[in-house]
């Protein structure tokens, strides 16, 4: 890992701090390589990124056209369900980005925006073999080693420390031969989803963690004091990139001052 920086920020704060990051790192990557290719949690996080990002009084200097969107995980239900991490980027940032921008034509368009095949969602294994192929077709031209490069991973976090679809002693922790992988007994519902692997999200060369609310105190403490590496979200540790988690007040209030940065 090349840094990790740890931010305790009042609530009203984050979702411009995590989207004043998001701008850096796509200029950063459109410059270099011509696209941001970056994946969405469902939970919280898109609704937190929504208010940074699709902001009328705030417009920022960020080139749409592109992003790629890309799911770090997926419930196997159909894109109109609430459960459907693809519905809620859709809804809370996709669709009012578009009537924000449709005049100027700075909108994410609908063909870079990776989502899980509907046809398949009655099928875990087949819906995660066709996302892999879908990364694989889409970071055809990409720099990959052995993994998909994503500019950003942007992941939420249990109250049990899963992130992703990766669930806490789940066998999903351990594969590492392909991108995608799926969990039919997830003990969060919906029950069957697909997810990316823990050797792709520690690929990437930004992980940016945003963790929210009282209820997710105890696992910062395990995740961020304690090292508990039995928790999936302790594992996300990327081998070339940055890591960054985001914490309002009350997800850091157990965590030990030492380790928070300063913005
Ligand atoms: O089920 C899921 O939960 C996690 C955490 O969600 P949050 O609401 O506690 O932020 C999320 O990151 C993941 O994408 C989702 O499928």
């Amino acid at each position: 890992m090349r840094s990790r920086k740890v931010y305790s920020l009042e609530k009203s704060k984050i979702s411009e701090s995590v989207c004043d990051l998001l701008e850096k790192l796509s200029a950063a990557a459109i410059k270099k390589s011509g696209h941001f290719m970056v994946a969405f949690s469902g939970g919280s996080l898109p609704e937190i990124v929504a208010q940074g990002l699709v902001n009328p009084e705030k417009k920022r200097d960020i080139d749409f056209t592109k992003w790629w969107i890309f799911f770090s995980d997926e419930r196997c239900v159909p894109h109109s369900s609430p459960d459907s991490n693809y519905n809620l980027v859709k809804t809370s940032i996709l669709d009012k980005l578009y009537q924000l921008n449709k005049d100027t034509k700075n909108y994410i368009p609908k063909e870079q925006v990776i989502k899980i095949n509907s046809k398949l969602v009655h099928d875990a294994e087949l819906a995660a073999d066709d996302y892999n192929s879908q990364l694989v077709k889409a970071f055809a031209s990409r720099e990959t080693v052995r993994y998909p490069v994503f500019d950003c991973i942007l992941l939420g976090v249990g109250p049990d420390g899963h992130t992703c679809s990766l669930f806490p002693h789940m066998p999903q922790l351990n594969v590492t031969d392909i991108w995608v992988t799926y969990i039919n007994n997830s003990p969060k519902p919906p029950s069957s989803r697909i997810t990316l692997t823990l050797p792709v999200v520690n690929d990437a060369h930004n992980v940016v963690f945003v963790a929210t609310g009282a209820s997710k105190d105890t696992i910062m403490d395990s995740i961020l004091n304690k090292n508990d590496k039995t928790l999936p979200s302790t594992n996300v540790n990327p081998i070339r990139g940055e890591l960054f988690w985001f914490l309002d007040k009350d997800a850091a209030k157990l965590v030990n001052p030492n380790i928070i940065s300063q913005l």
